[in-house]
């Protein structure tokens, strides 16, 4: 898959941007684990297609796959493959309606944040399968009072079940990137508010204050000594609830 991925930039002039997170799977393992986990016969978006590396083999198991890719020679490069069961859209996946019951991608990691933020609010959905930087993918399941505990961790927690899947290194990206990274499933319980997401940006500002302090400075109330990064998210859900 590497020799194929270099050749295939190579051919359509593309130098991999950092800044929009291109590092293309070279790890035929990754599209295997990523198709164990999506449920056959179902409408699939795949957020950053890239070089359809994903998009092709998902195709053959979906109904439809709707293929999101910001970068437009990405993008007309994949439509011109005319993939059948494939609807390739050009365009920022931050902007656009997230809707189908089955939503996966190796996310860009300058977006994964705020894509996973979106998809804890809006969005019909049941099953995410997410390839992240694996800092991030342990975030979604730490516990309170840890240094990963924080705003995304609480809206997964509400929001879903979330499962690690495996973690794997650099050699499995062109360009290698920095970091490690790893899978994560989620199983969609329900949306969370947006303004409770604006909630947690707020408190979690202040994460190593006293609850106390800062919950009313953001609209809520607190009677304890707990710092905020220590409250669960039941307890901030509630909290916010009797605002
Ligand atoms: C990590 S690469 C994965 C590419 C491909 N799925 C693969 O596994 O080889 C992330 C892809 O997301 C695209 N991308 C970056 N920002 C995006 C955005 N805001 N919306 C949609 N796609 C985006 C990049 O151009 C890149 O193709």
């Amino acid at each position: 898959m590497l020799k194929w991925t270099k050749a295939k930039l190579a051919e359509l002039g593309i130098r991999p941007s950092k800044k929009m997170g291109q590092n293309f799977t070279v790890n035929p393992k990754i599209i295997e684990f990523f198709l164990s986990e999506v449920p056959s016969g179902e409408v699939v978006i795949e957020i950053g297609a890239g070089l359809g590396a994903l998009t092709a083999p998902l195709s053959k198991v979906s109904k439809k796959v709707i293929a999101i890719e910001k970068d437009l020679r990405l993008c007309n490069y994949l439509k011109s493959l005319n993939l059948e069961n494939v609807e390739v859209v050009c365009g920022d996946a931050l902007e656009l309606e997230l809707d189908a019951p089955v939503v996966v991608g190796s996310l860009p990691y300058s977006i994964s944040g705020p894509l996973l933020a979106k998809l804890f609010t809006e969005g019909r959905w049941n099953k995410g399968v997410f390839l992240l930087q694996k800092e991030v993918a342990e975030r979604l399941v730490a516990e309170p009072g840890t240094k990963e505990y924080g705003r995304l961790t609480v809206l997964a927690s509400l929001c879903c079940e979330a499962r690690l899947g495996p973690v794997w290194g650099p050699e499995s990206f062109y360009p290698k990137p920095e970091v490690l990274s790893r899978h994560v499933i989620l199983i969609k319980k329900r949306s969370v508010p947006k303004e409770f997401s604006e909630f947690l940006a707020c408190v979690f500002s202040q994460r190593n204050k006293k609850a106390r302090k800062v919950l009313p400075s953001c609209g809520a109330r607190w009677e304890g000594e707990e710092r905020v990064r220590e409250l669960p998210p039941e307890s901030l859900w509630e909290a916010w609830e009797e605002r």
